[in-house]
């Protein structure tokens, strides 16, 4: 353990860019966070602007340090982790993006998912990539973009376009151009990577259409990609940590070994499941996915990934505007004994596993005259952890592997009735960690291994401790009933914008 040195870790999500600053012991000395535009141009659409993206980063880094008193070269390496699957486009020369990111949520390429399936791709995609074909991913958005951007068209004539995902595009901005550089966990997200050979895969690069010169080099979770430019703190800085944001929540959690897992309730909520070296395919709508790639060896995870969690509980505040804060919901949920018979679907834009309709949206079923807002509170919550539930036991069934313990993470497991309620329906023992900043420590540990501040997983494993334990306290009639109406609402939900 290298004492008196600190990660700082860029942990850039779907709502804000966040900077946490730990030191040797896990402990969190500095942060950073500043929120951005959510842009909805149409229905079903998502989208954000990239360079907001690098300014709040920026903003995130400098402030952590500001608060923790310290200087550039107390700061052994960055770490960076992100929302996966958001593309952005730039051109090579000025660095400037020529459209704005489209979002993991975004559904603009429901056409040409359809196209891919009418073609008899699925399995080859399942095979090669792991994945299911679904508007999530970043293939089918590099290839709206070249579709419909006519400056990208331009600029990938003369090899000058360059796409990413946005742990790609804040190493190439904040080295200037130096790195043009992707981990595998990203890569393993885009629907043009072998999960098995490691490379791009030249057969959806073809049915694409992407040129390859615009596609990144794919380097290992842990290495070191680059030096961050000293206008930034006032020094160079190595970049020495790269990992999608839920890859490194699983390494931030600890589970290091073959069948642990863990569920992030961010923007959505991803469970993974540690399943070891090899990957194991899917026969239950989970995705196969490269967990992290360190010290020259991979290890692979099962996900199940739900699209909207966290999310509903702001559009209670944004756009329904019937609380002000989170907090406000949990205290509302807590004054009522039920939902009133309220069901809640949050299909806002569809649903993913395990059923993967791209069709599906958001469903509010049950309201009679007598409801209140504590009602939909109380049900908008209950909806997460039904979803997540959906998700446990899918991956229960897909890895044979009883999830005796939940580790639990991300901006909505602040909520006690949603964890409380969570143990409920799961009858499993739900476990929150002291840090809850668990992707941004996940990210730094990669960093930290690489440049020496830890030496080894079973460092990391001492770092990691148990804050909050959430027991089973709900009697079994009461959880079948409330399963079962959740399936009647999400049979209900399905397919309603086709
Ligand atoms: N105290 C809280 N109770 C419930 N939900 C919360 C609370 N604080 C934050 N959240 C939710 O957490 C989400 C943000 O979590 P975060 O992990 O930062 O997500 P992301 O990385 O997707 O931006 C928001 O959607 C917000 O609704
Ligand atoms: O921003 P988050 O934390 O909800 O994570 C988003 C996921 O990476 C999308 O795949």
């Amino acid at each position: 353990m290298l004492i008196g040195k600190y990660i700082l870790s860029l942990d850039q999500g779907t709502t804000s860019s966040r900077a946490v600053l730990f030191d040797a012991f896990g402990g969190v000395a500095g942060m950073g966070q500043k929120e951005f535009k959510q842009i909805y141009p149409q229905p079903g659409y998502v989208e954000h602007d990239a360079v907001e993206i690098l300014q709040t980063t920026l903003y995130a880094m400098r402030q952590a340090v500001q608060e923790a008193g310290i200087t550039a070269s107390d700061i052994a390496a960055i770490s960076i982790t992100n929302q996966r699957e958001t593309t952005v486009a730039w051109d090579a020369v000025s660095g400037i993006p020529v459209c704005n990111a489209i979002v993991w949520q975004c559904r603009r390429t429901a056409p040409e998912c359809e196209r891919l399936k009418a073609s008899g791709m699925e399995s080859y995609i399942k095979d090669t990539t792991g994945l299911i074909i679904d508007p999530y991913f970043s293939g089918t958005k590099m290839k709206w973009i070249l579709d419909h951007v006519p400056a990208a068209r331009e600029l990938a004539k003369k090899d000058r376009l360059r796409f990413g995902t946005i742990d790609t595009w804040l190493v190439y901005s904040l080295t200037d151009g130096a790195s043009y550089v992707t981990d595998v966990s990203n890569a393993s997200r885009t629907m043009l990577f072998d999960i098995r050979k490691l490379c791009w895969d030249d057969t959806m690069l073809k049915e694409l259409g992407i040129p390859r010169s615009a596609l990144p080099r794919v380097v290992e979770s842990g290495e070191l990609v680059g030096m961050c430019l000293d206008s930034v703190l006032g020094e160079e800085i190595p970049i020495a940590g790269m990992a999608g944001d839920q890859h490194a929540a699983l390494f931030g959690q600890c589970c290091f070994g073959k069948g642990m897992a863990k569920n992030t309730y961010g923007t959505g909520c991803f469970v993974l499941m540690n399943t070891g070296k090899a990957p194991v395919k899917s026969q239950n709508g989970l995705l196969t996915t490269i967990a992290w790639k360190i010290g020259g060896e991979v290890t692979y995870a099962l996900e199940g990934s739900a699209f909207n969690a966290g999310s509903a509980i702001q559009w209670l505040r944004d756009e329904l505007e019937i609380i002000k804060t989170p907090q406000e919901a949990d205290m509302l949920a807590e004054t009522v004994e039920n939902t009133g018979g309220v069901s809640f679907v949050p299909a806002f834009t569809g649903l993913g596993a395990p059923y993967w309709d791209m069709y599906a949206r958001g469903a509010l079923l049950g309201v009679t005259r007598g409801t209140k807002r504590a009602h939909l509170c109380r049900a908008v919550l209950e909806s997460i952890a039904l979803e997540s539930f959906d998700l446990v036991k899918t991956m229960e069934k897909e890895s044979g592997i009883c999830i005796s313990e939940l580790r639990v993470d991300g901006g909505a497991s602040r909520s006690r009735f949603l964890m409380q309620y969570q143990a409920d329906i799961l009858n499993t023992r739900v476990c929150r960690p002291q840090c809850l900043e668990t992707t941004a420590l996940g990210s730094a540990m990669m960093a930290g291994l690489t440049v020496g501040v830890w030496d080894n997983l079973e460092e990391l494993s001492s770092i990691w401790r148990e804050n909050t334990s959430f027991t089973p306290n709900y009697d079994d009639s009461s959880r079948e009933q409330d399963i079962s109406r959740w399936h009647k609402a999400v049979n209900r939900s399905m397919e309603w914008a086709k």
